[in-house]
């Protein structure tokens, strides 16, 4: 009998295969890492075909070490880094190009552009979105007006373009032998080509940004039965949800009521919070965008916070400055100094993203004195992401006008007991980590299993969550109040640097 559900979880750093039980535990799991491509400042890019070969290996190696076969799972999921943008070839399936990662920022200038007929704020009503390098639809442009040959593909019907869950999926059913070319709301609301309302592509921004119909997938819903998987050990198993990751972690944390709200600590950071039925606007520099949709139930609506860069800062330190030899060491030497010596870091390598969408800004180091060391820079760098989430949680409160109760927290980052419960004194709220903190495949795999009645209801899913570790605020009030407006001070000194 089939007994478990497995999900795909391809993220910025690795992609991972996970396969759970009806109780949300983890059966099975494997990982892989694919090379981060710079090839100029600002400019992030992922060979597909890494993509593609790690997908096929981690399926491989989770299978194998559990001792499970295809029989074993009635159905897999799919979640995914969002608004990272590729193209290829229908009739091979040959990428034109690397995929054009989420933090990538070339598309400053069309940014500029489109701002300056306007406004960056254009697309918010139809979109949920401001004007972004962030958000795919210009990446898509990018390519198809940069790479020789696309233009004339999608002029013949041979252009495909997807983000990484449509990517997976081709691949998945067979590839140039018949894949499946389809996305879901949540990946479609990231690519401010989708009407917030309609839930379909919309015309005028397709003409907007010279968009040709034809590249696009179909957009489906959340959960539901896609299609089957065409080969190797999964061969015949349904794919019945695809979520994009920050999506699949709200639902992964069972964050199904209005107000509900979680914070995913990878890569980047966010933070979304269930607003219900009703796409809800924002004013404070948040985005609006589809939490998800399970079948032909109305689609849910999120607030979201989107901070660009958190754990990828504890990775710049790893890589590019060598103070640390893997990110777990990053907590001791934080933990080496007493506080942060009042050195700060603002890690803008994309600009910053909400609240704020400065696209001319760029990292600083703030605060210097010959007293500063190594363990001040580790805690300043772990600061950042807390001191960053306060300021996108206060956006939420604003928006949504619930004050926030307790935060719910998942992602590679919520190991750091330092961090965790920093982040509880600077925003002076309840900091609590689940059980299973692999929210992101959990909630694909959930998706998946709605759609395929291995799970009946929410309910069901609600009932498997539960708390592992909480953590109190302990910091005085002048404490946080005088870290704070420091930290406050030194995300202004990002600002403009590029010109
Ligand atoms: N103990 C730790 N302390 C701080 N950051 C960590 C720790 N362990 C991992 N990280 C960071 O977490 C990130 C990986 O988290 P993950 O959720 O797998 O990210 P993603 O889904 O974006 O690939 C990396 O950026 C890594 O530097
Ligand atoms: O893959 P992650 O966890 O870094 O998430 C990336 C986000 O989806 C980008 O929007």
């Amino acid at each position: 009998m089939s007994s478990f559900v497995g999900a795909v979880d391809q993220g910025t750093t690795s992609t991972r295969f996970m396969v759970f039980d009806q109780a949300g535990n983890i059966v099975a799991s494997a990982q892989q890492e694919h090379p981060q491509i710079f090839p100029q400042p600002g400019w992030v890019e992922h060979s597909p075909i890494d993509i593609a070969r790690n997908t096929d290996a981690v399926i491989a190696e989770a299978m194998r070490s559990a001792n499970l076969t295809a029989k074993d799972l009635v159905a897999i999921g799919i979640t995914n880094q969002r608004e990272t943008t590729m193209i290829w070839d229908r009739r091979t399936g040959e990428p034109l190009h690397n995929a054009l990662v989420w933090q990538d920022t070339r598309v400053d200038p069309l940014v500029a552009y489109f701002s300056g007929q306007g406004g960056k704020d254009r697309f918010r009503a139809l979109t949920g979105l401001p004007l972004a390098s962030y958000f795919s639809g210009l990446k898509l442009k990018w390519l198809l007006d940069n790479v020789p040959n696309a233009r004339a593909l999608a002029d013949a019907g041979d252009l495909l373009f997807g983000t990484m869950d449509t990517w997976v999926l081709w691949n998945l059913t067979g590839g140039a032998n018949g894949g499946l070319h389809l996305t879901d709301v949540t990946n479609a609301s990231r690519t401010q080509l989708m009407g917030l309302s309609s839930l379909q592509w919309e015309d005028q921004l397709l003409r907007t940004f010279s968009i040709p119909r034809s590249v696009l997938p179909k957009i489906a819903s959340s959960s539901e039965v896609y299609g089957h998987v065409a080969d190797g050990p999964l061969k015949g198993v349904p794919i019945a949800g695809i979520l994009g990751d920050q999506q699949a972690a709200l639902v992964g944390q069972t964050c199904f009521e209005p107000g509900e709200a979680k914070n995913t600590y990878g890569t980047g950071c966010f933070l979304l919070m269930n607003t219900g039925h009703k796409p809800v606007s924002s004013a404070a520099g948040l985005v609006t965008t589809v939490a998800y949709q399970l079948g032909r139930n109305p689609a849910c609506f999120a607030l979201e916070g989107s901070i660009a860069i958190s754990g990828a800062l504890v990775q710049w330190l790893r890589d590019n400055l060598g103070l640390i030899r893997n990110s777990g060491e990053i907590e001791a030497l934080a933990a080496s100094v007493q506080d942060n010596g009042d050195v700060y870091i603002v890690p803008a390598f994309s600009g910053l993203y909400a609240p704020h969408w400065k696209d001319h800004a760029r990292g600083v180091i703030t605060g210097l004195t010959r007293y500063a060391n190594r363990g001040h820079i580790a805690r300043a760098a772990l600061e950042a992401t807390a001191y960053q989430t306060r300021d996108v949680v206060a956006a939420m409160e604003q928006d949504s006008r619930i004050q926030l109760q307790e935060l719910r927290v998942d992602g590679g980052m919520v190991v750091n007991d330092l961090l965790m419960q920093f982040q509880s004194d600077i925003l002076d709220v309840s900091v609590v980590r689940p059980k299973v903190t692999e929210t992101t495949a959990l909630g694909a795999a959930y998706a998946a299993g709605l759609a395929t009645g291995y799970w009946k209801s929410t309910d069901d899913l609600r009932r498997n969550w539960g708390v592992s570790h909480t953590w109190q605020p302990r910091m005085s009030k002048e404490d946080r109040g005088h870290l704070y407006s420091s930290w406050q001070k030194a995300v202004t000194r990002s600002f403009n640097w590029v010109e």
